[in-house]
């Protein structure tokens, strides 16, 4: 995870209300995303997580390059949990907090049985991951996997519940950088 390590350190960091927040190429598309990162990355995921499922399912936005690529390197299909409702027969609505807003977001084409593998970009409170896992559940889907690039360091909305979230790194941010944590 070479490269992926030199990325958090050279990402800057900004101050949003008080707040450290990591800007990165694979969480915000800017600083543009080098393929040779974007590879280690994918390469890094698949050797992380179970792919015998029969479905990977990624949350819009910044989960979706990761889990395409890796989709395209394992042929196994892609279902994107997305912000926008589109109203066709099977839709399921969740409802998710972060730490910053409470939103709708909407599933289609998963059904009772399903083998599911789960990727985003970061975990941070889990409040989305976790309201995501309680719709797959509620459908009747097997969450086979969770795998993230990033999970900080802190409480999650996951802590305490059956669900077990694999990371590339785990990381603290504050305003002096970023810390790896190994
Ligand atoms: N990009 C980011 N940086 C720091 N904390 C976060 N929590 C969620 N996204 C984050």
């Amino acid at each position: 995870m070479e490269k992926l390590r030199e990325s958090l350190h050279e990402a800057p960091i900004i101050d949003k209300d008080g707040y450290a927040y990591l800007v990165h190429p694979l969480s915000n598309g800017v600083p543009m995303l080098e393929p040779e990162l974007l590879r280690e990355v994918v390469v890094g995921v698949t050797r992380a997580a179970d792919l015998d499922v029969d479905k990977i399912v990624a949350p819009e936005a910044m989960g979706i390059h990761i889990a395409t690529a890796l989709s395209l390197q394992t042929d196994i299909p892609l279902v994107v949990i997305r912000k926008r409702s589109y109203g066709l027969d099977d839709e399921v609505p969740l409802h998710k907090t972060t730490g910053y807003s409470e939103s709708e977001m909407f599933i289609n084409d998963i059904e009772a049985g399903d083998d599911l593998l789960i990727v985003d970009d970061l975990l941070s409170t889990g409040g989305t991951m976790a309201s995501i896992c309680e719709a797959l559940d509620g459908i009747g889907a097997n969450i086979s996997d969770i795998v993230v690039v990033f999970r900080k360091q802190g409480e999650s909305a996951l802590d305490g519940t059956d669900y077990e979230v694999t990371s590339l790194v785990d990381i603290t941010v504050d305003h002096d950088g970023v810390t790896i944590h190994d």
